[in-house]
Formats: C-alpha cells, sequence, structure tokens
C-alpha cells in the first residue's frame, strides 16, 4: 500500500472489513470456547429429537463470549432443522413481558403481531398452538436476563414460556439465559414453582486468560485489516489494555477507534499514540453499547442526572426527580423504575444515607458515563459514524 496523502479519499481505508469490528458481527473462528460450546450443545441435542431442551444459564463476566456462543448453536440449529425454533431476545432492550413475547412471535410468524388486540394471553396461545401445530420446539434465550430481575420480570416470563403445554398441549419449549452480572440468584428471584419447571443447569464462562486475548484480537486483525497496519507492539498494547479492563469488547472496540484514528491523521500503520488517543472512550466499550440502547425516557433521566452532576448540583433522588420531571412529566414511580434500570446496567449508583432526622438517597454517576454520552450525544462514536447506533435506535424505537 502507498502512504495516503493527508486528506484520505473518502474511499480509502485501512479495513480490510470494517464489520467485524461491529458489535453485533459473528465471528467465524471462535477459539477457546470449546468445552462451553460443547456444554450447550448437549443442552440443546435433545430439541432435534422434538424433546424440550435442558434449560440452562449461562453465567460469567462481560465480554466472554456467552452471547456470541448461543447465536453460533442457534445459527447451526437454524440450518440442520426447520422443527426447532430458537429466538434470541436482548433483555437490555425488551425489558417487558409483553415485549419478549412480541420478540418470539416475530420469530414464530415472521411479522409482528397486531399493535392492538395482541394481548400478552392471546400472543401466548397463538405461539403455543403453533408450535403444537408445527410439533416445533421452541427455544428461547433471554440474552442478560438479569435486567428483567428490577421490574420483577423475569418469573412471569419464564413461567408463561415454561409452561405453555399446559394451556397448548403438544407446545414444546426450553430457555438459556445469559447473564454477566453475576447476580442472577435464581433461588431468590425466582418463584418455587418457576424453578421446579426451569430446572436449570449452568454453564460457566471464564474470563480469557492474557494469551487467549491477544490470540482473539489478532485473528480478529488479520482478518478484518489490512497486513502492516497494526504492528505487534500495538496489539501487545491493546491485550495489555483489554485483560486491564476485563472485557474482550473493549479490545475490539480499540482496534477500531485506532486504526480510525490513524486513518484520519493520514497514516497507514497506528501508532502507540493512536491507542492512547483514544482508550479514554473506548475503555468504556460496555458503557457505550449500554448508552445507544438506552430507550428515550431513560436516557433523558440520565441527561439530567448527568448535567446536574457537572453543574455539581445535588443530586439527590427527591431533586433529580423535580429535574426531571420539568423536562418530561412523569410519576416518581415511573422515575424510580428508569434509576433501577440504569442502575442495572451500571450507568447510574445509588446509595443511602441520613439526612437530618430520616434517610434520602442519593444518585451518582460512575466513572466513564459522563464521557460516553457526550461523545454518544455529539454523535463523536465510531458506531454513530457508520450509521450503526442510529439503526439500532431506530429498531427499538419502533
Ligand atoms: N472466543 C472468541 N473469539 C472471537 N471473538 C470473541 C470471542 N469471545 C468473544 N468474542 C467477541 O467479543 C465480543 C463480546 O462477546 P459476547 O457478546 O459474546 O460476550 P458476552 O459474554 O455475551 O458479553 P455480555 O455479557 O457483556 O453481553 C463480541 O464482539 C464477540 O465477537
Amino acid at each position: 500500500m502507498t502512504p495516503y496523502p493527508h486528506s484520505l479519499m473518502a474511499d480509502q481505508t485501512l479495513f480490510r472489513d470494517p464489520a467485524l469490528f461491529e458489535a453485533d458481527h459473528l465471528p467465524e473462528v471462535f477459539n477457546h470456547r470449546d468445552a462451553q460450546v460443547e456444554d450447550l450443545a448437549f443442552a440443546l441435542r435433545p430439541t432435534l429429537r422434538g424433546g424440550s431442551p435442558l434449560n440452562t444459564l449461562i453465567q460469567g463476566p462481560p465480554g466472554t463470549g456467552k452471547t456470541t456462543a448461543v447465536r453460533r448453536i442457534f445459527a447451526e440449529v437454524e440450518e440442520t432443522t426447520k422443527r426447532v425454533v430458537p429466538v434470541l431476545v436482548s433483555c437490555q432492550a425488551r425489558k417487558t413481558t409483553s415485549a419478549v413475547l412480541r420478540e418470539i412471535y416475530l420469530a414464530l410468524f415472521g411479522h409482528s403481531p397486531p399493535t392492538h388486540g395482541a394481548s400478552n394471553s392471546r400472543m401466548l396461545f397463538e405461539i403455543g398452538r403453533t408450535l403444537a401445530e408445527r410439533g416445533a420446539v421452541l427455544v428461547v434465550c433471554l440474552d442478560d436476563a438479569n435486567h428483567l430481575v428490577p421490574r420483577g420480570v423475569l418469573n412471569g416470563v419464564l413461567i408463561r414460556i415454561l409452561r405453555l403445554h399446559e394451556t397448548c398441549p403438544g407446545a414444546r419449549t426450553g430457555v438459556v439465559m445469559t447473564d454477566s452480572s453475576m447476580a442472577l440468584v435464581l433461588s431468590s428471584v425466582l418463584d418455587p414453582s418457576t424453578r421446579s419447571s426451569l430446572q436449570a443447569g449452568t454453564i460457566f464462562f471464564p474470563p480469557y486468560t492474557a494469551d487467549e486475548v491477544r490470540s482473539i484480537l489478532a485473528d480478529r486483525v488479520r482478518v478484518g485489516i489490512y497486513p502492516g497496519v497494526v504492528p505487534a507492539s500495538v496489539l501487545d498494547d491493546v491485550a495489555e489494555r483489554t485483560v486491564g479492563c476485563g472485557d474482550l469488547r473493549v479490545g475490539l472496540c480499540l482496534l477500531k477507534e485506532a486504526v480510525i484514528h490513524a486513518e484520519r491523521a493520514g497514516r497507514t500503520a497506528v501508532e502507540a499514540g493512536d491507542v492512547e488517543a483514544v482508550f479514554a472512550v473506548a475503555r468504556h466499550a460496555r458503557l457505550a453499547a449500554a448508552v445507544q440502547t438506552l430507550a428515550p425516557p431513560e436516557r433523558t433521566v440520565l441527561t439530567v442526572l448527568v448535567g446536574m452532576a457537572r453543574r455539581e448540583e445535588e443530586t439527590t433522588s427527591g431533586r433529580v426527580y423535580e429535574a426531571v420531571a420539568a423536562v418530561e412529566p412523569m410519576s416518581y414511580t415511573m422515575f424510580y423504575e428508569r434509576v433501577t434500570e440504569l442502575e442495572a446496567q451500571c450507568l447510574v449508583g445509588t446509595r443511602r444515607w441520613k439526612k437530618g432526622q430520616g434517610r434520602t438517597r442519593e444518585i451518582w454517576i460512575p466513572e466513564g458515563v459522563e464521557a460516553v454520552l457526550s461523545a454518544d450525544s455529539s454523535g463523536a462514536s465510531v458506531h454513530r459514524r457508520t450509521g450503526v447506533a442510529e439503526d439500532e435506535k431506530r429498531r427499538y424505537e419502533t
């Protein structure tokens, strides 16, 4: 490759395939997870013979390949048989029973349920009846199922899916849940009767070792970026920072942003300075992903709160509520539900302290959230530049 002039031509890029660095990319090579993939395959194997799967809880820290493993196995199942309907539901974006059921309906029928008249029981009945008629098995993955806990949705969703055969005999169903919070203790969030229907086995996804992280990132560089663009020393630096942050997403985001930074400077190779320059935002890749999928009402609460914190105003829940309600009128209960949602995504924290005679609750902003929110609002993130965040948001809003 010849060196680029300072103002890089719009169609010149250092990426062989930029899509490989998008959050929704399904990697072709998925190393270091053979045991977990084998366990998951074992749990789903009964479905190929028309039986229900073994219900499974997949736990592990963020960015350890849980969702990727499920997506790969689901893709394999879909290629193998039409008698199994695997549905992946992102619970970060679908937090109500109705939103989860609508996703299942969409996957089964190929179109959304009617906006009016599609009650939860109606949708369930149609899903169950169709499964029984087709002799098909439904496997629902509740991805990041911990997001269904704050509003108490998880128990109801599980019981509806797992007991579908009671209202629609012959309908076979099962669930896989992923949880990166490691806080999903089924015995404390589920009723005994739900637990007894679930009987979930657990598969653990441990953090990748430093060598594994480097080899995964090296694979991605090899297929996604032109040779010579990312020197070995830069890759070592990225891998080390990734291990420090404990999330592979940080490394992927860091590579993408550093390459773009070098492109912008009109260079053909990434330098240590590019990595340093983009690290502040990339290290919060997970927060950035959470901010990008925020529903508008939660985004309002977060934006108001960040503004208050920036002005060093008191951020007790009462004060924040007043400020939010002035922008968008809502009840205190609704406001607090949104705070709970934000807390579940680690975008805010809350703590109680004594004030005068009583106690009050303060809402605080974890490190990185402000930077990620401003980058997202100013359109500075790469996702936004490529239009992915906009598409995701539109999808969410419809
Ligand atoms: N073994 C691997 N090989 C290649 N890429 C991987 C591997 N493991 C994870 N990834 C990549 O890392 C990113 C995060 O993976 P994934 O979403 O599967 O993690 P997760 O454990 O589900 O995270 P979270 O719990 O935060 O949702 C994805 O872009 C995925 O492509």
